[in-house]
C-alpha cells in the first residue's frame, strides 16, 4: 500500500457523536433517497418524536406494504407516465430526452455517472442550462432548471414539469433496484419518462396502481439491425478495426489486450468497471476516434450501459461470468444488453455484428438473442433512514447492524417487492458500530460508495470513520501521502492504484455530506485525477505486454521528468 498510511487508532470512547447531528438536511436536493427525503415519514417523526413510547410502539415500522405512500409531494400530483420501452439502440432514450429538453424544468435520472455526464454535456450544448450533480460532483450553471442527475441523488420533494428515469428494468437489481422503486414512486413531475426494458412493463403497471397515475406504453424498434453471426472469431488473427472483445475479469483483460497486440496490427483501448469513469470516457473516446491507433477495445460488461461506442462487432470472449459466488451463464438481458453496442445508429457502423470467440458458444448467443428478457416480477425497496430512526428508539440497545438485520428479516412487503440485498451495508455497519458516532452518521457510512470487497477500500473506510469519530475532522494528509503516487509496473501495482482511486473518490464523497469533517475535498480530487492520468499513461505507453529489460520505467509521480506532458502538468 505505496500511498496510504493506514493508521490504526485507538478509538477514543469521548468521540464526537452528535456534534454534526442534522449537517445533512432531507429538503436539499442532493440527499440520497436512504437519507429520508421521506416528507410523509418525516412528519412521522416529527409526530412520534414528541409522543410518548405506547404511541410510538403501536405503529409497524417494519410495515413496508406501502411505498407509494412515502412521497406525499408526488401524490398529490396526477403524474403522466411515460414508458418507453424496446430493444437497445432503438431511440427510447433519446426521444425521452427531447421532452426534457422541451420542457420548463426536469431532470434526468441515470444509473451511471458516465450517463448522466453525458446528458448534462447534451443539455448544455443545446442551450438548456443543466446542472450535474452525482455523489462526487456538484456542476451547479447558472439559471439552470434542468438537472442531470444520478438514480441515488433523484429528489423527490421538488417539483418538475418533465422527469426521466433511465434503463428503469434496473429496478429489479438486488442491490441498486430500490433507488429505481424510489425515482418511480418518488420524483414529482408532470410528465415522467421511463426508459427500458419491455419486461419491466408488467411490473411498473401493478406498482403505479395505487398512485393513480396515467400510464402510456410507447413500443421502439431498433433502429440498425443487430446480425448474429453463424462462425466464431476463431483466431486473434481474426480481430478487424471497430471490434470490441468481451471478457469479465481485468486479468483476462489484460490478457486478450496483449494477445491482440502482439499480432501488431491493432491497439487495443479497454473499459472495465473498476477503472475511474474519467479513464473509462477516455479510453473509449480514443477508441471511437478514427484517427487514434487504438482500434479495438477490450471490455468487461461495463460497455453495456452508457458509453456511445463506435463498434461494428461484439466478440464475447465467454459465456460465462463469475457473480461474486459462482461461475454462471450470462442471462439474456445481459447478452442482448451488451451485444446491442454494437452498430449504434448515428455511429461508423450502420450494421451490427454479434458473435463468440468459440463455436461452442454460439448456441447461447443465438437463443439469447432471440428471447425475449424474463418479465420482471419484484422491485427492490430499502428502509430509509427515518424508518431506521424511528425503529432505533424502540429498541436503543440495539446496533445499525442489528437494527439492518431486523428489517431484512421482518419488513413486510408486498408481493411486488423484495427488500435490497445489502451484505456490504451489513459489513460496513459491522464497522461502524463500534465507534461512538449518532445512527445517523453510521448510517451514512453505510450508504457511502464503498467497495468492502476490496482491502485498501474498506481500510480507507475504517479508517475514515475512526478518525472521524475520534477527532471530527478527517485531514487526508493524515492517511494519504501526496506525490507518492507512481505510474504502476505490474498488474497488482495497477490494481491497486485503482483501489487508491476509489478510497480518493469516498473522500470526495464523504466530503459533500460532512463538509466541516471532510474538509480536504480538492486536495483529493486532484489525487484522483493523478490516478487517472497514472492509469492511462500506464495503459498508453506501455500496455501490459512485457516490458523491454533496458526499458528506464518512470519513477515516482514527483519526480516527473519521464512521465508525459499531459501527466506533467497535474503533477
Ligand atoms: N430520431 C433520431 N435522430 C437522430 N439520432 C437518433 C434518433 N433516435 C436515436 N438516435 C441516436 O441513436 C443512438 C441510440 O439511441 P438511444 O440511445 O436513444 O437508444 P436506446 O434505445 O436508449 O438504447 P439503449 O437501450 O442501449 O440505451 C443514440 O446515439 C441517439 O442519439
Ligand atoms: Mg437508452
Amino acid at each position: 500500500m505505496a500511498a496510504f498510511l493506514l493508521r490504526h487508532r485507538q478509538v477514543s470512547t469521548l468521540g464526537v457523536s452528535g456534534i454534526l447531528k442534522d449537517k445533512l438536511d432531507p429538503s436539499r436536493p442532493h440527499v440520497e433517497s436512504r437519507l429520508g427525503a421521506l416528507a410523509g415519514v418525516c412528519n412521522l417523526l416529527r409526530e412520534y418524536s414528541t409522543s410518548n413510547d405506547n404511541r410510538a410502539h403501536k405503529f409497524d415500522f417494519l410495515d413496508l406494504t406501502c411505498p407509494h405512500a412515502w412521497y406525499p409531494v408526488a401524490r398529490r400530483k396526477n403524474r403522466k407516465i411515460f414508458l418507453h420501452v424496446g430493444p437497445t439502440n432503438s431511440g427510447k432514450t433519446y426521444h425521452a430526452l427531447k421532452q426534457l429538453e422541451s420542457s420548463p424544468s426536469g431532470v434526468y435520472c441515470g444509473p451511471l455517472r458516465l450517463l448522466a455526464w453525458e446528458v448534462a454535456k447534451r443539455l448544455n450544448k443545446a442551450n438548456v442550462p443543466c446542472d450535474l450533480i452525482t455523489g462526487q460532483e456538484r456542476e451547479e450553471v447558472n439559471g439552470a432548471k434542468h438537472k442531470a442527475v444520478t438514480v441515488e441523488m433523484a429528489d423527490v420533494t421538488s417539483n418538475y414539469s418533465c422527469a426521466v428515469v433511465d434503463e428503469i428494468q434496473m429496478l429489479g437489481c438486488m442491490t441498486r433496484g430500490f433507488s429505481f422503486t424510489r425515482a418511480l414512486l418518488g420524483i414529482s413531475a408532470d410528465e415522467l419518462h421511463l426508459c427500458g426494458d419491455p419486461a419491466a412493463v408488467p411490473l411498473i403497471q401493478e406498482i403505479l396502481k395505487p398512485t393513480g397515475d396515467d400510464i402510456h406504453v410507447q413500443y421502439y424498434e431498433r433502429l440498425s439491425p443487430l446480425v448474429p453471426s453463424q462462425k466464431p472469431l476463431g483466431s486473434f488473427k481474426n480481430i478487424q478495426t471497430g471490434d470490441c472483445i468481451v471478457t469479465f475479469s481485468r486479468r483476462e483483460i489484460y490478457k486478450l489486450k496483449g494477445q491482440i497486440e502482439r499480432g501488431r496490427k491493432h491497439l487495443c483501448s479497454v473499459v472495465y468497471g473498476s477503472l475511474p469513469p474519467e479513464t473509462r470516457t477516455r479510453q473509449a473516446t480514443m477508441f471511437n476516434d478514427a484517427s487514434s491507433e487504438f482500434d479495438v477495445l477490450v471490455a468487461s460488461d461495463a460497455i453495456g450501459m452508457g458509453l456511445n461506442l463506435n463498434i461494428s462487432r461484439i466478440i464475447f470472449s465467454t459465456m460465462k461470468k463469475f457473480d461474486g459466488v459462482e461461475m454462471r451463464d450470462l442471462t439474456i438481458s445481459e447478452v442482448k444488453q451488451i451485444a446491442g453496442r454494437a452498430g449504434r445508429y448515428g455511429s461508423d457502423f450502420p450494421v451490427g455484428e454479434v458473435t463468440c470467440l468459440l463455436a461452442d458458444d454460439l448456441p447461447l448467443l443465438h437463443s439469447s438473442l432471440k428471447s425475449p428478457s424474463p418479465i420482471l416480477e419484484c422491485a427492490g425497496l430499502f428502509p430509509t433512514f427515518d424508518l431506521i430512526f424511528m425503529y432505533s428508539r424502540l429498541h436503543p440497545k440495539k446496533g445499525l447492524y442489528r437494527i439492518m438485520e431486523h428489517f431484512l428479516e421482518n419488513a413486510k412487503l408486498s408481493e411486488n417487492y423484495f427488500i435490497a440485498n445489502c451484505e456490504e451495508m451489513l459489513k460496513v455497519a459491522a464497522v461502524v458500530d463500534v465507534l461512538p458516532i449518532s445512527l445517523h452518521d453510521k448510517y451514512l457510512f453505510v450508504i457511502s460508495p464503498v467497495d468492502m470487497r476490496n482491502e485498501i477500500s474498506s481500510q480507507g473506510l475504517t479508517q475514515f470513520a475512526q478518525n472521524y469519530a475520534q477527532k471530527g475532522i478527517v485531514r487526508l494528509k493524515e492517511i494519504f501521502t501526496p506525490g507518492t503516487l507512481q505510474v504502476p509496473k505490474t498488474e497488482s501495482a495497477l490494481k491497486e492504484l485503482e483501489s487508491i482511486h476509489k478510497v480518493l473518490d469516498l473522500y470526495v464523497w464523504l466530503s459533500f455530506r460532512l463538509e466541516d469533517s471532510f474538509p480536504d475535498r480538492e486536495l483529493a480530487a486532484s489525487q484522483k485525477a493523478i490516478c487517472g492520468l497514472l492509469i492511462e499513461e500506464f495503459l498508453e505507453r506501455f500496455g501490459w505486454q512485457k516490458q523491454p529489460k533496458t526499458r528506464k520505467l518512470p519513477s515516482r509521480v514527483n519526480s516527473g521528468f519521464l512521465l508525459s506532458k499531459e501527466t506533467r502538468q497535474y503533477v
